[in-house]
């Protein structure tokens, strides 16, 4: 990153206030009548009503529009395990986009521990306050099993937005990049760096989508993921292409997709050289990609490339997911978030795409025109109309499902 933007991103965190974020009030609490219903003596009747009903926390606390974003700090961004304390500024950075694009409240809490069941304990005990928990950058393979071991402790949403809400956009940007480049999922040769949360899942969702088993190459630090391997855990196993390719060079010959969900700077200008026509790179570590955009079209002309950068065309990144997913399913109050809601989610995206790009939201992004094309292939986080389409098609797959504990919402879609 540049100089000075590295130092403007430490100016912003540090000025005027540190942090990113602070609670409001919601009531006054001016006078001395207000405070004896905000506190003592009024606030004993909500608790003596949420004891009778514990439902009743959504009707008298914030509990219903409150989303935790957890994290132990295992795996950063495509940073790696920097510990508990260092994710805060990415999760009060969550908290931030939750707020500002769907106006979800939420809080981050960041639990210092590398212990799977400490972790799980910690988040179930204290679930209660919330109406959903979005769980953050976890290493794998704990975050699968902290996931199930919670959806299933839970009584809210609970949700890997680093397995979830990258495989929804992910799979939404590359719907719309294969229609472009005029392939098919069920067609293309895939491969996939990394082999962490996002990865697994990214992978797990365009299988479910159509793509084939046998034409998916999953790539960790030894190679391509094959039976019989060393290395192999039984999600990583899941993956394993026994065809041949054992090496990125190997998989990358004549591939139509790279996906990278892994560190800066690992894909090669040979082995991009050595793609299909019209090839699709999703180069999505954060913050720096696996080949940097100018260096990625300088070797192909006939690339759509995406990132998870802001600065860039066609950011792949679970801003565009989260928020919207937490708003529909908290609108429905949602038991869960599941399969049907995610891929409401995904076709939510990508129709959105297609659809000509209001004025504002092309002046906010500064790149000239926006038209569903290789440079647009996926909307932008700015985008006011994502609010309305994806968490209405999440509310409404909730509702659908049978998950939903409260009807569609007749304020919806939301503006
Ligand atoms: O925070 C982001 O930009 C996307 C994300 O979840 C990650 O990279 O872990
Ligand atoms: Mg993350």
């Amino acid at each position: 990153m540049a100089k000075d933007i590295k130092q403007a991103a430490l100016d912003y965190h540090a000025k005027p206030t540190a942090g990113k974020i602070a609670i409001s009030l919601t009531k006054p609490a001016e006078t001395q009548y207000d405070l004896s219903l905000a506190y003592s003596p009024g606030v004993a009747e909500p608790v003596r009503e949420i004891a009778k009903n514990p439902q009743d926390a959504y009707k008298y606390t914030s509990k219903g529009n409150l989303v935790a974003v957890i994290s132990n700090g295992t795996a950063i961004l495509g940073l790696g395990d920097l510990g508990a304390a260092a994710s805060k500024p990415v999760m009060e950075g969550k908290a931030l986009l939750f707020k500002r694009f769907a106006n979800v409240d939420s809080v981050d809490i960041e639990v210092n521990t590398k212990d799977q069941q400490q972790f799980i304990d910690t988040v179930r005990l204290i679930s209660g306050t919330f109406g959903g928990i979005n769980l953050e950058d976890i290493a794998a393979p704990d975050c699968f099993e902290i996931e199930k071991a919670l959806i299933e402790q839970c009584d809210i949403p609970v949700f890997h937005d680093d397995q979830h809400g990258t495989a929804i956009v992910t799979a939404a940007g590359m719907i719309n990049a294969l229609e472009i480049q005029n392939k098919k999922l069920e067609e293309a040769r895939i491969v996939c760096l990394g082999a962490g949360s996002a990865a697994i899942a990214c992978m797990r969702l365009l299988i479910s989508l159509g793509a084939k088993h046998e034409n998916l190459f999953m790539i960790d630090r030894r190679g391509v993921i094959y039976d019989g391997r060393e290395g192999v855990n039984s999600y990583k196993a899941e993956f394993a292409n026994n065809t041949g390719p054992k090496t990125l060079a190997e998989a990358m010959q004549d591939a139509d997709v790279f996906v990278g969900l892994s560190g800066a700077n690992l894909l090669s200008e040979t082995a991009l050289a050595s793609m299909a026509d019209r090839p699709i790179v999703f180069a999505c570590s954060n913050p720096d990609p696996e080949i940097e955009p100018e260096l990625a079209h300088s070797v192909r002309s006939d690339l759509i490339m995406a990132t998870g950068r802001s600065d860039y065309p066609n950011q792949v990144n679970n801003v565009l997911g989260f928020p919207f997913i937490f708003r529909g399913a908290l609108d429905v109050r949602a038991k869960v978030i599941n399969e049907e809601m995610k891929i409401a989610a995904v076709y939510a995206l990508c129709e959105l795409a297609k659809e000509p790009v209001p004025a504002e939201v092309v002046e906010a992004c500064g790149e000239g025109e926006l038209s569903f094309g290789p440079t647009y292939i996926i909307p932008k986080p700015v985008d006011r109309r994502l609010l309305g389409v994806v968490s209405a098609a999440v509310a409404k797959a909730a509702v659908d499902t049978g998950v939903a504990q409260l009807p569609y919402p007749e304020h919806y879609p939301l503006k």
